[in-house]
C-alpha cells in the first residue's frame, strides 16, 4: 500500500504562517494527464506522492469549457483514435465511454471567396475539391516515405536529420508543389495539426509527429493523424474528454493540492525541495509534468544542463483558441452536413460537429488558428463572437448567425498552458537539444505528451510519458 505524504507543522512566523512543510517520496509538479498518471502508477508501486497543480482543477490541456448553461463542451482536447491504446486504456478504466464523433454527409471547403461541398467518404478520402490535391497528393506520397524514415522518439537518429532539421515545412511544402491550392492544404495541415504556421516548424518536426500518430505494432501516417474517419479524429468521449482526468485526479484524492503553482526546484543532499505556492515539499524525486516551455518558468537550483536549459527556451507553444456555437438542433445534419468545414478567410479555419451523442442540441465548434487569434488579441469579446459567427454563417448559412449562446477558449491567454496544443521545434532543435526532452537532471524528471514516443502532442502522448515517467522514477528510487 502506498505510505501517506507526512506533514509537519513548521514554526510559525510572528509576521505569517510559514507554508505548510511536506515530505514525499515523489512529488509531481502539473495535474495534466501526464501528472495524473505518474502520480497513479507511482501511488500504485507504494510509494508516496504529492501532486502540486497550480490550477484549481485537473486536466491542464484537457478542459471542460462552461457553456453559461450548466453545461460543458470540450475547450482544449477532445478526440482520440485508433492506436491511441494508453489514453483508451485510461478511459475505460475510469468508466468514460467513447462514441463516433459526428461525420456523415458532406465537408465544407471554402477558398478564395467560394463555398463548395466535397464527400467524406470517396475513394481517396475526404479530399478537398481543389486543383491542387494532384499535386498535393504527389507531395504527400514523398512525405509518408519520409516518415517511415523517422525513428519514433529518437527523431535526431534519423539518416537525414540534419538535412530535414535544417529546413521549414514551409521550405519543403514549396519546393515539392506547384499550386497554390496544394500549398494552402499544406500549410492547412500544419495549422490544424499543431496550429503554427508551417514557416514557424521543422520538417523533421512535423516528420516525426506523423511517425508518431502509430503504435509499437502500426506504423504512424499522416492519413491517421489528419482523418476523422480511421484517424484521430474518429471518437470523443461521453460527457466530455475532461471526464478522464477528472475522475482520476478523484481516485487519487488529497494527494494532488490546487491553487499551487511551483515557483522553484532546488537539488539538493541527494533530493529536492518543491516550493509552491502556500507549500513546500522535500521528496527524494520531483517529476515536472507539462510542456518544456510553462516547465521553463520555474527557477532550477543548482541550474539545469545547459541542453535542458537551452532546449526550454526553444520548444514553443502553438497558438490557438476554440470558439463554440451552441443551437437548438444540429440543423446542418439536414442540409446533409457533417458539420466539418476548412476555410482560408475568416476568424476560423476548421471546424468540427460537437454536439452531444444523441445530438439533442447543435454545438458547432471553429478552431481560430495562430494567425487569426493574434489578429484578434486586442478585440473586445463582442467583436471576438462576431467574429466566430460571421465564419461559422459563411460556412453553414444564416442559421449559423443566431445560435443560442457561445463560449471561447483561448489557450494562449492561460497563463498555465502559454498556448496549445502543443510545443514545436523550430528548426535545428530536435538534432541538438532533442535527447534533453527526456533525459533526468539528477532527482529531476520530464513528463508531459512533448516527450513521448508515440502521439507525441495529443492526450495519449500524455499518458504514456506518465507511465514511462513513473517506471524511471520507480526504477531510481
Ligand atoms: C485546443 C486544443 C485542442 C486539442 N485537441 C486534442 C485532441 O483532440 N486530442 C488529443 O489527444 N489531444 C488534443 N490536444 C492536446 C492535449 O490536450 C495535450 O496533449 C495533453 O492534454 C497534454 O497533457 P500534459 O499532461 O502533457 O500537459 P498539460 O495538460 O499542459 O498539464 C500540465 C499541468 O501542469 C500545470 N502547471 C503548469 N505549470 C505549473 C507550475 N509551475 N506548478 C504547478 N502546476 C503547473 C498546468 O496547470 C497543467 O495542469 C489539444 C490541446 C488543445 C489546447
Amino acid at each position: 500500500a502506498a505510505s501517506a505524504p507526512s506533514a509537519a507543522a513548521s514554526p510559525a512566523s510572528p509576521a505569517a504562517p510559514a507554508a505548510p512543510q511536506e515530505t514525499a517520496d515523489v512529488v509531481v509538479v502539473g495535474a495534466g494527464l501526464s501528472g495524473l498518471t505518474a502520480a497513479r502508477d507511482l501511488v500504485a508501486a507504494g510509494r508516496s506522492v504529492v501532486v502540486l497543480e497550480a490550477r484549481e482543477r485537473p486536466g491542464g490541456r484537457v478542459y471542460g469549457l462552461p457553456l453559461g448553461d450548466g453545461t460543458t463542451s470540450e475547450g482544449g482536447a477532445e478526440f482520440i483514435g485508433p492506436t491511441q491504446d494508453r489514453i483508451a486504456a485510461l478511459a475505460r478504466d475510469m468508466g468514460v465511454a467513447t462514441f463516433t464523433t459526428y461525420n456523415t454527409g458532406k465537408n465544407v471547403y471554402y477558398r478564395n471567396g467560394q463555398r463548395s461541398l466535397y464527400a467524406t467518404d470517396g475513394i481517396l478520402g475526404a479530399v478537398p475539391p481543389d486543383w491542387g490535391v494532384v499535386d498535393l497528393e504527389v507531395a504527400l506520397l514523398k512525405l509518408g516515405e519520409m516518415v517511415k524514415q523517422v525513428p519514433v522518439g529518437r527523431p535526431w537518429e534519423a539518416a537525414k536529420a540534419e538535412e530535414w532539421d535544417s529546413q521549414t515545412f514551409h521550405t519543403w511544402s514549396r519546393s515539392n508543389s506547384l499550386s497554390s491550392g496544394a500549398r494552402f492544404l499544406m500549410d492547412e495541415f500544419c495549422s490544424s495539426t499543431l496550429s503554427v504556421r508551417s514557416r514557424d516548424v521543422s520538417l523533421l518536426y512535423l516528420l516525426h509527429y506523423a511517425a508518431a500518430a502509430g503504435n509499437e505494432t502500426t506504423p504512424g501516417t499522416i492519413d491517421r493523424l489528419i482523418n476523422t474517419k480511421g484517424g484521430a479524429q474518429e471518437s470523443r468521449f461521453v460527457g466530455g474528454s475532461q471526464e478522464v482526468p477528472v475522475r482520476l485526479a478523484q481516485r487519487l484524492g488529497d494527494i494532488i493540492r490546487y491553487n499551487a503553482p511551483v515557483r522553484s526546484i532546488t537539488a539538493e543532499d541527494g533530493g529536492v525541495t518543491v516550493v509552491a505556492d502556500g507549500i513546500t515539499v522535500t521528496a527524494k524525486r520531483v517529476v515536472v509534468a507539462m510542456s518544456p516551455a510553462i516547465a521553463g518558468k520555474i527557477d532550477y537550483s543548482p541550474g539545469l544542463p545547459a541542453s535542458r536549459a537551452q532546449l526550454m527556451q526553444r520548444y514553443p507553444m502553438g497558438s490557438i483558441a476554440k470558439f463554440v456555437a451552441v443551437y437548438d438542433t444540429p440543423f446542418w445534419r439536414a442540409d446533409g452536413l457533417t458539420g466539418q468545414a476548412v476555410a482560408d478567410s475568416g476568424a476560423i479555419d476548421a471546424t468540427f460537429d460537437n454536439s452531444p451523442p444523441d445530438g439533442s442540441r447543435g454545438i458547432l465548434m471553429g478552431f481560430i488558428n495562430q494567425t487569426n487569434i493574434r489578429k484578434l488579441d486586442a478585440a473586445s469579446p463582442d467583436a471576438v463572437r462576431a467574429a466566430g459567427l460571421d465564419s461559422l454563417g459563411k460556412l453553414f448559412g444564416d442559421t449559423a448567425r443566431n445560435p443560442v449562446r457561445t463560449a471561447i477558449q483561448r489557450w494562449d491567454n492561460e497563463t498555465w498552458s502559454g498556448g496549445g496544443p502543443v510545443g514545436i521545434a523550430p528548426p535545428g532543435v530536435l538534432s541538438d537539444y532533442g535527447p534533453a526532452l527526456r533525459a533526468p537532471c539528477g532527482p529531476i524528471h520530464w513528463a508531459g505528451t512533448e516527450t513521448s514516443d508515440y502521439w507525441t502532442g495529443y492526450m495519449d502522448g500524455a499518458v504514456r510519458s506518465g507511465e514511462r515517467v513513473a517506471k524511471e522514477v520507480h526504477a531510481a528510487l
